[in-house]
């Protein structure tokens, strides 16, 4: 499902992510953890198309990112969905719009389409706020919003970027569950997280450690640790 390899990432002269490998099957569980700064939210932005490939390659969800062209992310990211960090939703529309946008996207008729909202909704606590502008939401819902809206379409592969960074402890680990009910039902996760609880919640995940772009500690085979040599070659320019 995912199978990265080689992968380096420069902005400017700023190496980010340096000869990352891993493969990921399909249903599989993946954290990424790292302090900040170590390259966890530049993996995700390549993985779900939003930066294009450098050097390396990717394969996500039967997609060569390496050959990816601006109009095959339309496809790509109907299989592949992405929580961002700042949510990105819209503050004018009601909870009920920003978590249908996807489904409206698809063409969906508008009861199925309400059917599965609102048991997404119902999922992550947000029954009750459905009817309110997602401007006038919480941190915490709208981050809750903001996941509901990636997970409605039951995407291929999910990625997530902290996604529990504005929820109480609680919240963080109903939210956690959700993430694991999803995966067990067969979607692909990645999660980037600094929190040690929602790792501990799920040990039988896969594990990478980037630090300064770096793999530096991996729990199976299926990942490879960076090459300090070619991450070091990758200091004479892009
Ligand atoms: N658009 C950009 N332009 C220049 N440098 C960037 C850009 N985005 C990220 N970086 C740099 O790349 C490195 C990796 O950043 P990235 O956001 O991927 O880390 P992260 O592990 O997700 O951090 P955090 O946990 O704080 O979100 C950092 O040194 C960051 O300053």
């Amino acid at each position: 499902m995912l199978d990265i390899r080689h992968l380096s990432h420069n902005y400017g002269s700023h190496w980010a992510l340096k000869d990352c490998s891993f493969t990921l099957e399909k249903g599989g569980f993946l954290f990424l953890s790292g302090p900040s700064g170590a390259g966890k939210t530049t993996l995700l932005r390549l993985l779900h198309g939003a930066l294009p490939l450098q050097r390396g390659q990717a394969q996500v969800a039967g997609f060569d990112l390496a050959r990816l062209r601006s109009h095959d992310l339309p496809a790509l990211r109907r299989h592949v969905s992405v929580v961002f960090q700042d949510f990105r939703i819209l503050p004018a529309r009601t909870a009920f719009a920003n978590i249908a946008l996807p489904l409206e996207v698809r063409g969906l008729d508008a009861r199925a389409s309400g059917r599965r909202v609102r048991a997404v909704a119902r999922a992550l606590g947000l029954e009750h706020r459905l009817d309110t502008p997602a401007g006038e939401l919480s941190g915490g819902e709208q981050q809750r919003v903001a996941v509901a809206r990636a997970i409605v379409v039951n995407p291929q592969v999910l990625l997530a970027d902290e996604p529990t960074g504005n929820l109480d402890p609680d919240l963080s680990l109903r939210l956690m569950d959700v993430f694991m009910q999803f995966n067990a039902y067969g979607t692909t996760v990645v999660l980037a997280t600094h929190n040690p609880e929602l790792i501990r919640r799920n040990p039988a995940a896969r594990l990478i450690h980037l630090d300064d772009g770096m793999i530096t500690h991996a729990n199976w085979p299926g990942a490879r640790l960076s090459c300090r040599a070619d991450a070091c070659d990758l200091l004479e320019g892009p």
